[in-house]
């Protein structure tokens, strides 16, 4: 509607300025021809002087010798004379002192008296000369001539219409070529407007018209009453399917998307695309109650229904952050900010849902922002460092390898835990290179131990979710085994379960490719991410590590007792390896050891190390473990 009107209001402007245009040209020429006008009109008076002068010298000195005649025979010379020159109007001769002698005139006009006639005025359309005539070497007469200029301003008249005629023609051509232009001119505005607002992926308004269809809202709500709400939708894990089924794909996903969403609001309502895989959906209502929570919920509930591209169903989630006017914002930045803010808060907890902004959400992610800032520096820095916490069979007592844990040391929040930095890592994709950055590093350690003589050792890397979405992580573990010349088997990879359920058919892919590199795999956290039997069973796992949670309170608790138990006889009975994670008394691991489980680790045994510690606790438990057996 709007911009129908914002087209009708440019093209009235248009025209009422080509119309501007043509009347000040036309004016501008008219004065042109005026002024032309007005110098011809004095070039050829004065060429008609000069020849009325030349004509006056001649006649005199003719009349001369007439002079003695009678004045008729005088005034019929004058006439002879005069007659054949149309521009003479009247004629007369005088004695000197005034008595007229002979006329001559075209009209019965009476001649003019001695004293205007020889002291002619000037006159628009007519001109006069004054000629001595001369006899016996004294004056003896003067002869006055009027010429008449009414031919010449008829010519004039005739130019100027004829001008003025051109001048109308070609100005109703340039009206007719400068209106032409002007239209197609409009069209090409109007369309290179609708580009400017229009995304092409989806046809939805695109950020630019987002931001001013947020503000006419705003400022409508702000004059009428009633409320509005914003909802910032972003796609969860969309680059994923650019990267799995190619960028045509993404984009027809995106279309079906914006039809869906389309689909599910009133008329009245405003969806945007503004961004990648991010939406934008402001709604208006009239009544206080805001609508954005239930459509938000519908929206989220909308993406259970599978999207049909290149006749695959696809399934995708989104989060959705909500802020509402006036509450969460009175001005189009701030309210964006803040549904952005909400829909990081969406994502942050799982993804799939929405969040409606609350103030205490800023507090939270001025903070995160903060270190997501300083974490993207923390590698060149050289701030990221591994501590290793050792792994000990419970059949010999002897120290497998060890789990490499990251540490950030901040020049200012000191050593952080990866509990607070790895899901902003994670969501931000940062995770990746310090990812390959933490597989390299502990190859390169395991290595160095190797090297100083403790052999045999195994490190284990914990891996993200976005790393085993990443394409290069196959890539870094080769390479980094390359790089160190490491056996495959000392490096074992860490995957929780609960990673592992969210995304089993491609991890199974992951998991399989390589455990064909011979790496060492292991379920973490297990018990805590609900394993199907069924996937337990075709996984290519090697070992189990079970969730502190229930290592926590054994012995003593029998359900927790049960579980472990449970767990290590059928791990066994896979072929799968167990490893028994916090423990922290001897009485666990007494319990462990006499439920079967292979390995445990945990505070008991150590807490994580420096690398710099890791060979003197070699050292002495090696030590230890020969004195027990002597
Ligand atoms: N993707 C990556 N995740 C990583 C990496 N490094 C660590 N992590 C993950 O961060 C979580 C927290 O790790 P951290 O603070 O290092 O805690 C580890 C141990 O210190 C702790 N632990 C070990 N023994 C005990 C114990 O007896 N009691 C007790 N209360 N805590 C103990 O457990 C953490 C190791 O857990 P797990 O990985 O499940 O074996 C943690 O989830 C790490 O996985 C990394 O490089 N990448």
């Amino acid at each position: 509607m709007h911009k129908a009107k914002d087209v009708n209001n440019a093209s009235t402007l248009s025209k009422k300025l080509i119309e501007v245009d043509l009347k000040i040209s036309t004016v501008a020429l008219l004065l042109a021809s005026l002024f032309l006008c007005i110098y011809q009109y004095f070039v050829l008076r004065s060429d008609l002087d000069e020849q009325v002068q030349a004509q006056a010298v001649s006649v005199a000195s003719q009349m001369s010798t007439h002079l003695a005649a009678s004045n008729a025979e005088l005034g019929k010379s004058l006439s002879n004379r005069l007659q054949p020159f149309d521009f003479i109007e009247s004629a007369e001769i005088f004695t000197p002192q005034g008595k007229l002698l002979a006329s001559y005139g075209k009209t019965k006009a009476l001649p003019a008296g001695f004293k205007d006639a020889s002291n002619p005025r000037w006159h628009f359309n007519a001109l006069a000369a004054v000629q001595r005539i001369n006899g016996g070497g004294a004056q003896a007469g003067l002869l006055v001539l009027h010429a008449t200029l009414d031919q010449l301003l008829i010519r004039l008249a005739v130019y100027m219409c004829v001008a003025v005629l051109a001048i109308a023609a070609a100005l109703m051509v340039a009206r007719l070529i400068v209106v032409g232009l002007k239209e197609e001119l409009l069209q090409m505005e109007t369309h290179l407007q609708f580009l400017a607002h229009t995304d092409a992926v989806t046809g939805l308004p695109n950020r630019h018209a987002f931001s001013s269809r947020l503000d006419s809202v705003i400022s409508v709500v702000s004059e009428h009453g009633g409320s509005a709400d914003l909802l910032l939708l972003d796609l969860d894990n969309f680059k994923i399917v650019n990267d799995t089924l190619g960028h045509q794909s993404g984009d027809t996903l995106l279309g079906l998307v914006a039809e869906r969403l389309s689909s599910i609001l009133r008329e009245g309502d405003i969806v945007c695309r503004i961004g990648g895989d991010e939406f934008a959906i402001i709604l208006e209502t009239r009544a206080s109650k805001s609508a954005g929570e239930r459509i938000a919920e519908k929206i989220v509930g909308s993406f259970k229904e599978p999207f049909i591209v290149d006749q695959q169903e696809i399934y995708i989630t989104g989060s959705i952050g909500i802020s509402s006017f006036p509450g969460g914002g009175i001005d189009q930045s701030t309210l964006t900010r803040n549904a952005d803010t909400a829909m990081y808060k969406a994502k942050s907890k799982g993804k799939n849902s929405f969040e409606q902004f609350h103030p205490e959400m800023d507090v939270s992610v001025k903070k995160r922002a903060a270190i997501e800032l300083s974490l993207r520096k923390a590698l060149e820095r050289n701030e990221l460092a591994l501590y290793y916490q050792p792994k000990v069979s419970l059949k010999d007592q002897k120290v497998m390898g060890f789990e490499a844990l990251l540490r950030w040391n901040h020049p200012e929040m000191g050593l952080v835990s990866p509990v607070d930095f790895i899901p902003i890592a994670e969501e931000s994709g940062l995770i990746v290179p310090i990812g390959s950055w933490v597989i390299e590093t502990a190859c390169r350690q395991i290595r160095a131990w190797s090297d100083a003589g403790f052999n045999e050792l195994k490190v284990a890397v914990n891996l993200s979710a976005r790393q085993t979405k990443s394409i290069a992580l196959i890539d870094d573990v080769l390479n980094a085994l390359r790089k160190s010349g490491l056996h495959p088997w000392q490096l074992e990879l860490e995957i929780t379960e609960s990673m592992l359920m969210d995304n089993i058919h491609d991890n199974m892919d992951l998991l399989e490719n390589l455990q064909a590199a011979g790496i060492f795999l292991s379920i973490d956290d297990f018990g805590t991410g609900y394993s199907s039997m069924a996937y337990l069973k075709r996984l290519p796992i090697d070992q189990l590590k079970i969730d502190r949670a229930f290592i926590k309170d054994i012995p003593g608790d029998g359900d927790d007792e049960a579980i472990v138990s449970a767990i290590v006889d059928m791990a066994h009975r896979l072929g799968i390896a167990v490893v028994a994670e916090g423990a922290e008394t001897c009485e666990q691991i007494a319990f462990l050891e006499a439920a079967g489980c292979d390995a445990v680790q945990g505070f008991y045994v150590s807490h994580p190390l420096t690398a710099d510690d890791v060979p003197q606790f070699l050292e002495r438990h090696n030590k230890a473990l020969i004195a027990a057996a002597s």
